[in-house]
């Protein structure tokens, strides 16, 4: 990544128009003049915030990983005191993980299957195979009484 310029509070607030518009979004400064007509949310949002700090708001509407993804590709600096890591969020205000998806059976750790998961693909089908014939047999034996 290109190595970022440093902005204040300040000099951010003076970019809150239609023309120019920017914001703050977990330490990094971003112009979004460009993306307020593609916001699947609206551009009236993003320009009640220009020019402040929308981090709560970005959080608080649970965007998703794409849409803070889209945030390196609209981001001109840093915001004073911030240092932006590679990926993800910042030092002062990282962006949370995504949580892992986990299913809810079998807790799938390290690409390892369980050993019960092992267990259980092995003997259900041989308990179900086992009682067909079971049945089968049962009732032919009984038809042969
Ligand atoms: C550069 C900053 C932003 C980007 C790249 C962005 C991107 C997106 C994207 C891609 C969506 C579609 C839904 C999703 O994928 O989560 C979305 C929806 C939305 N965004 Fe943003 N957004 C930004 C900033 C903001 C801010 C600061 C606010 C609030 C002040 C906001 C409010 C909303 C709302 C209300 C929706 C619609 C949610 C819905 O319909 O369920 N966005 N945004």
């Amino acid at each position: 990544m290109a190595e970022k310029r440093v902005f204040t509070l300040s000099q951010v607030a003076g970019h809150k128009s239609k023309k120019d518009c920017w914001l703050v979004i977990n330490g990094r400064v971003l112009n979004v003049t460009s993306f307020l007509d593609d916001h699947p949310g609206g551009e009236e949002v993003l320009l009640e915030v220009a020019g402040k700090d929308a981090t709560k708001e970005f959080i608080d509407i649970g965007h998703s990983n794409a849409a803070q993804n889209l945030l390196a590709k609209y981001q001109v600096g840093v915001l004073q005191g911030y240092t932006i890591k590679e990926e993800g969020g910042t030092d002062g205000a990282p962006v949370e993980e995504p949580k892992k998806k986990e299913m809810s059976a079998f807790v799938v750790k390290g690409g390892q299957t369980p050993k019960y998961a092992a267990f259980l693909e092995f003997f259900v089908p041989l308990l179900v195979a086992g009682s067909y014939f079971s049945y089968r047999y049962l009732s032919n034996a009984a038809q042969m009484v």
